[in-house]
Formats: C-alpha cells, sequence, structure tokens
C-alpha cells in the first residue's frame, strides 16, 4: 500500500425517504417486508467468521403480531465466549496493524450499502423486530446507521491530524493506538442504530470487539452483521454473540483481556457491570475503559410564554414516537395553570386521533411495545395512576395484548410533582404532566432539575426570551441534550450529539470524537535530532 496521505470527504446527513401513498420507495418497503415476513430465517452466532448453532435456541417473534416467528436464534454461553476472545485476540495482531484507510473503507462501504441495496431490508428488518413504522425505522435503521458510519470515519481522520508541538531539533508525535485487549459491546433493543454502531465505533478505531446483541432485537442486529460481512469486515474483528446477558455478559468480563466496555441500556444493567469490572479489576491487564448510555426520565417544561400549538405536537411527537421507547421520550411534563385549559384540550383532541396497530398498515401512527415484560410494567403504572387519589388519565390508559403488544398513547395529570410516574422510567407510551401556579415558575424549575436521577434530554418552551436564558441556566445539569422550542427526541449525528449525565450515563456522546477516543490509547513519541554529547549543565560551570 502506498504511503500517499489520504482524505476522506467531509460526510452529509443521509436525507430520509417519506415513503408517501404511490412513491416507489413505499411499493419496495411494502415488497420486502412481505418477503421478509414469508421466511423465518436461523440466527447463529459468528466467530472468527463461522457460523457456530450452539442449539440452545430461542424463537423470534415480531412484538405486533407474537404468533408470528420470524427465526430461531441460536444462544452463546461461557465456552463460545472464551473461543471468541482467543479468536479476536488473534485477529488483532493484524487488524491493529490494518492502515486507517482500509478500516474505515469498510465501514463506509457499509452506510452505502444501508443506503443503497439494502436499504428496505434495513427498514424492513427493524419494523418486523422492533415494531417500528417506516418513518421510524428510516431516520434511523437506515440513516442514524449510515451517518454513525460516515461520521466516525471522517473524525477519525481529524484525530489522527491531531499532533503535538515540535520544537526545534525534535519531532513529537502522537500514536492513536487501538486499546490492548477486546472491547465489549452490549446493546439495546430499541435502536438498530445504535446496535450498529457500538462495536462499529471500536473497531473502526483498530480494536477487535465482542458484540452481544439484545436478545429483543436480534433479528435486526443479525442484518447489521450481515453488511459488515458484506462490506468486507474480517473475520474476528467483531464477534457475533446472540445470549442472555449473564450467559455472554460474566465470561466476557472475567477476561484478563478485557479494555473497554461499549455499553447502551438500562441503568440497572449497567450499574451491575461496573460493579463485576470494579470485582474483577486485579484481573485485568489494563483498566478498561467504560462508556455507558443508560436510562431518562425526560422533560418538556412550558412557561406561560410558549407557544401551544406547538407545544402540542411537540409533547405529541416527543412522548409518543416509537411508542416512547426512546430513552429521550418526554414522559414527565410542567405546563403553567395559565396554558393548562388549551393546552390540555389540544393534546387530549390530537392524541384521540393516533391509531395503534400493525406497522404494516402505513396509516398507523404507533405500533406495539417490544415484549410481554415491558407491556406488564408499562400497563402496570397505569393501573397505579388509575388508582391513585392524585392522578388523573385524561387520554389513553387502554391496552391489548391479545395479537400484539399493544399499549394506547396515555396522558396522566396529576397534583403531586412527585407521583410516581413523575420519577421513575416506564420506557412506555406513558406522559405525565404537573400543572404549576404561574407565580411558582422558579420554584418548579427547582423541582423538575430535583426530581429525577437522570439527565438525558429537556425541552424548554417559551417566547420570552428571558424566561428561556433563565430556564437554560437552572436546568443546565438536568439533560445532556437540552432543547429550546422542540421536542427532546431525535437527535441527529453530527448536529446533536447525543448522551447525558448523572444516571443517564458516561455522557460520551454517542457519534461524535469523544466517543472515538474511548477506543484509542496515545502514545506520544519524541525523536530528537542531535541528542546531547554532554552530561552537565550551564549552572554547573565556573564562576
Ligand atoms: N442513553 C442512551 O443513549 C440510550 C439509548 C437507548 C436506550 N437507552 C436505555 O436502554 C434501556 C432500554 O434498553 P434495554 O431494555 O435493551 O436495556 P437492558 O439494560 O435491559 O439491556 C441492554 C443490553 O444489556 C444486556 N444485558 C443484560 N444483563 C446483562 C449482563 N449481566 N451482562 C451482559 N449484558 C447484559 C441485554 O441482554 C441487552 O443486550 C432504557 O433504560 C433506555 O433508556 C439509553
Ligand atoms: N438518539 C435518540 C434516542 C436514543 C435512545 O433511545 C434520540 O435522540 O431520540
Amino acid at each position: 500500500m502506498s504511503n500517499a496521505y489520504f482524505e476522506i470527504r467531509e460526510p452529509i446527513n443521509e436525507p430520509y425517504l417519506g415513503y408517501a401513498p404511490g412513491s416507489a420507495e413505499r411499493a419496495a418497503l411494502k415488497e420486502r417486508l412481505k418477503e421478509l415476513k414469508s421466511e423465518e430465517i436461523e440466527i447463529p452466532a459468528i466467530i472468527n467468521g463461522e457460523e457456530v448453532k450452539t442449539g440452545r435456541t430461542a424463537d423470534v417473534v415480531m412484538p405486533h403480531n407474537h404468533a408470528h416467528k420470524l427465526g430461531t436464534v441460536h444462544y452463546c454461553g461461557e465456552k463460545e465466549v472464551n473461543q471468541a476472545i482467543e479468536g479476536a485476540l488473534e485477529a488483532q495482531k493484524k487488524w491493529a496493524d490494518t492502515p486507517w484507510q482500509d478500516r474505515v473503507a469498510i465501514f463506509l462501504r457499509a452506510a452505502d450499502i444501508i443506503t443503497g441495496p439494502e436499504r428496505f431490508t434495513m427498514n424492513a428488518t427493524t419494523m418486523l423486530a422492533q415494531s417500528k413504522t417506516p418513518q421510524q425505522s428510516e431516520i434511523e435503521a437506515v440513516g442514524e446507521l449510515a451517518d454513525f458510519f460516515r461520521f466516525n470515519a471522517w473524525y477519525l481522520t481529524k484525530i489522527y491530524q491531531d499532533q503535538p508541538y515540535s520544537p526545534d531539533g525534535m519531532w513529537n508525535r502522537v500514536e492513536y493506538r487501538p486499546l490492548e485487549g477486546f472491547v465489549f459491546a452490549v446493546t439495546p433493543f430499541n435502536f438498530t442504530a445504535i446496535a450498529g454502531n457500538l462495536p462499529a465505533a471500536p473497531a473502526m478505531c483498530g480494536n477487535v470487539v465482542l458484540w452481544k446483541p439484545s436478545p429483543e432485537s436480534i433479528y435486526s442486529s443479525w442484518y447489521v452483521m450481515q453488511v459488515l460481512k458484506e462490506a468486507g469486515l474480517p473475520d474476528g474483528v467483531i464477534q457475533f454473540l446472540p445470549g442472555e446477558g449473564a450467559d455472554v455478559g460474566d465470561p466476557a468480563l472475567a477476561s484478563e483481556h478485557l479494555s473497554g466496555l461499549h455499553f447502551t441500556g438500562s441503568v440497572g444493567t449497567f450499574n451491575h457491570l461496573w460493579k463485576t469490572i470494579g470485582n474483577n479489576i486485579e484481573k485485568y491487564r489494563t483498566y478498561p475503559r467504560i462508556v455507558g448510555e443508560t436510562g431518562g426520565k425526560d422533560f418538556i417544561f412550558a412557561h406561560k410564554s410558549a407557544d401551544v400549538d406547538r407545544l402540542v405536537i411537540a409533547a405529541l411527537r416527543g412522548a409518543f414516537e416509537y411508542q416512547g421507547q426512546k430513552c429521550s421520550a418526554a414522559s414527565r411534563m410542567y405546563v403553567p395553570k395559565s396554558l393548562w385549559p388549551e393546552f390540555s384540550d389540544k393534546l387530549v383532541a390530537e392524541v384521540k386521533k393516533i391509531k395503534v396497530g400493525d406497522v404494516e398498515d402505513f396509516s398507523n401512527f404507533m405500533g406495539a411495545v417490544i415484549s410481554r415484560k415491558a407491556f406488564e410494567k408499562i400497563t402496570g403504572y397505569i393501573d397505579y395512576a388509575k388508582e391513585a387519589k392524585d392522578a388523573e388519565i385524561i387520554a389513553g390508559g387502554t391496552y391489548d395484548s391479545s395479537k400484539g403488544w399493544f399499549v394506547h398513547p396515555t396522558v396522566i395529570h396529576t397534583t403531586d410533582p412527585h407521583f410516581k410516574t413523575m420519577e421513575e422510567e416506564i420506557f412506555g407510551p406513558v406522559l405525565t404532566v404537573y400543572v404549576y401556579e404561574d407565580k411558582d415558575f422558579e420554584k418548579t424549575l427547582d423541582l423538575c432539575d430535583n426530581t429525577s436521577p437522570y439527565a438525558l434530554t429537556g425541552a424548554i418552551w417559551a417566547r420570552d426570551r428571558y424566561a428561556l436564558k433563565q430556564m437554560a441556566d437552572r436546568l443546565r445539569q438536568s439533560a445532556g441534550n437540552f432543547y429550546i422550542n422542540d421536542k427532546p427526541t431525535a437527535a441527529i449525528v453530527n448536529q446533536q450529539p447525543f448522551g447525558g449525565a448523572r444516571k443517564s450515563g458516561t455522557n460520551d456522546k454517542a457519534g461524535s470524537m469523544v466517543n472515538l477516543f474511548r477506543w484509542l490509547s496515545m502514545r506520544s513519541m519524541k525523536e530528537t535530532y542531535q541528542a546531547p554529547l554532554d552530561w552537565t549543565y550551564p549552572y554547573m560551570g565556573k564562576e
């Protein structure tokens, strides 16, 4: 390979297709959905490029039609994890020395496969596996995933170019090495883009990765792995290890070669993984980097000067798109008394128009929640609100699990700012609103800041500029992604780097240079042109 100094063009965000009636993309997507549904697939592990069928299987079904089987997945355990670690360390010898341009070319090619020939496969598999509408699937399984690959490739070149100062007589250099060992990527069910990015970002930096996808979205994760293989990812660089959490997690975290954890999921799982790493700390050859993005209790805070019509739409989309199963979803709201009658009338009227059902019916705005477990958790909160004296359900509150895990968009009005559903992450289509006295604006900002242990996303609404400033200042630590007169969801790579602090995670912003730095270990190098020939210093000279 030539030693030429290569550059890649600054990417732009992938434009989304609209899937409007009569469009070619709508017809193509419907066709792909039909094809995929007509077949059952077998999902093995992939270790060193080989398909491994363990025989410990589980059914893969659709959340909106749980009787429909999409396939069978083979689960891994300690034996397969240990094989994967050994194979990854072997693959690392070549991969870590592969020039950056050859590494990133694979991910740039994968982005073009995702947005080109496999676009409708990517969209359709996420619709079927995670019950997303075509819109919700397009923005992430196609748009965001391709953006992650393209922008991370570009950021990486910027990092490599960042070099230290060299005074006369020397050349100071920094080498951005991959970590020594393997990175363990553990991914959540709700975003195919996150599932793909968590193993890909460290791999692009020259690391080898064990990827444990979520059992609840294994179907779309499998297709991401196929795209990476198709793009030329060498064997062993990303080991695909489906399985139950601890079956894969315990042996991976017990290895002396663990060099990093790239996690997105719930705070409970992250705390467990962090503690396990802490307990194993003496074993490791290097201190593992720990990156984890976790839950949220995301807010919308309205001032009395807010534009009510726009606020209603932001609340509806922010709370109910993808059934509220976004870590960023609006789940608590603070509305001043002076706006409440108009706001609640309009919000309830709009929520009543929402259609919930099979995502293959494109007139639906919402599909099903991911699993029986999620359904029971969410409906438990709804039932709790139904019984509570200090809360009233003003929209929704109904659910049906006979065919799929359907929960209707639900709005709770509470008189208690610490009501259970104002404080705990529900991860479903439930929005709780607390109405405050206009004169208590400042006190309510304090309340908003102190109510939840999370600090992921938040949105403030006002026309009054001074009020906006006051809100932004007071809520500075309340959200890592902060929105002004917008909904708190739908961050875009390279536009709103994503992540939160407090109990929402380490805020290492997915799809940013900050994230990539976590998978690189700097080696400072100083080359001296004329090393001294004399060990004495001038101050030692005779007076
Ligand atoms: N902050 C963010 O960027 C962000 C993005 C998406 C989702 N989330 C959060 O993720 C959660 C929803 O996702 P979920 O239900 O998939 O989360 P989860 O914590 O239940 O699972 C996440 C992953 O961890 C795995 N896991 C569980 N126990 C494990 C163990 N002992 N060892 C190894 N792996 C283990 C699961 O199998 C899954 O792959 C919500 O809390 C949501 O807020 C956060
Ligand atoms: N990045 C997504 C949320 C990812 C978490 O689920 C958003 O901004 O809505």
